[in-house]
């Protein structure tokens, strides 16, 4: 038998945790709170504004590095995230390897007015109803964690949602399967599910093969701006951060940086 991925063992705690939450909350009682949710803001708008956005993430853990931060209030981190210009907050709620929660990303969606992308594991319609219930404008839904008929489906129920979905691929195999899904927001993340090590030129070898309308988002890996001004020379319409601001100190001027360095005429544009 072989030994499970990272990958394979969080969405093995996730598939248990959903089901802990759905005896709680049964699926028509959650859809009908889905529908009470304000309306999801659009995302791709705000992602295709001028500049290379940020999404600044709120991250107290990871399975790469363990703990990484103290962050006792998400919703005061996010609001110096938005006060830096940061395009879109992303709120890690995966619970056992992130340390995250729903009620992080409920803090974090009531102080906020810009986008928030809830972060997780998802493996089934219960946690995208459970996304918009909670005030999520978009949702990640990770390739190598799904068979294609069930991305393609999640893909869809997001968007009847009128939620966006950031479709994230590690491989040209499975950028070709987001795009035949129809996703029109790809992440390439950097770094790699089996040995967690991040190659920042990953991005370089899938980017360009995406189509010039869909928005691409470089994944992991962001510690500066030099990070940024070598994700946007590879096309990249956006950065996802999480360690290196939750790790700076000062979260408004950490996104601030990244955010002029992606504004100054000097940056590379996407090709579109
Ligand atoms: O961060 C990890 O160790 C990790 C391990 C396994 C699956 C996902 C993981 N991270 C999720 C992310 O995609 C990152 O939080 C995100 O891209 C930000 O990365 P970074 O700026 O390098 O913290």
């Amino acid at each position: 038998m072989n030994t499970p991925s990272v990958l394979d063992s969080i969405i093995e705690g996730v598939r248990a945790d959903v089901a802990a939450r759905e005896a709680l909350v049964d699926f028509a009682t959650l859809k009908k709170q889905a529908e009470r949710a304000a309306a999801p803001i659009d995302v791709a708008a705000a992602l295709r504004e001028p500049g290379i956005g940020v999404i600044a993430e709120v991250k107290r853990s990871s399975p790469s590095k363990g703990a990484l931060a103290q962050i006792d209030d998400p919703a005061h981190l996010a609001r110096k995230y938005e006060e830096g210009g940061a395009r879109v907050i992303s709120v890690l709620t995966e619970q056992r390897r992130f340390n995250g929660s729903l009620a992080d990303l409920d803090s974090v969606r009531a102080a906020v007015s810009i986008p928030v992308l809830r972060k997780d594991f998802i493996v089934g319609p219960y946690q995208i109803h459970e996304a918009r219930a909670h005030g999520a404008d978009m949702v990640l839904l990770i390739v190598a964690a799904l068979e294609q008929n069930v991305l393609s489906s999640l893909l869809d129920r997001v968007e009847s949602l009128g939620m966006t979905a950031l479709v994230e691929v590690h491989t040209e195999e499975e950028a070709d399967r987001a795009l035949q899904a129809g996703a029109s927001v790809v992440g390439v993340n950097s770094r790699n599910l089996k040995t967690l090590d991040v190659d920042r030129d990953t991005f370089g070898r899938i980017a360009p093969g995406l189509p010039t309308e869909v928005i691409r988002v470089a994944e992991s890996g962001v510690r500066g701006t030099a990070d940024l001004l070598a994700y946007a020379g590879a096309g990249a319409d956006a950065v996802l951060v999480g360690e290196g601001l939750v790790t700076s100190g000062d979260p408004r001027a950490a996104v601030s940086d990244l955010v002029t360095a992606g504004a100054h005429p000097s940056c590379p544009k996407p090709a579109r």
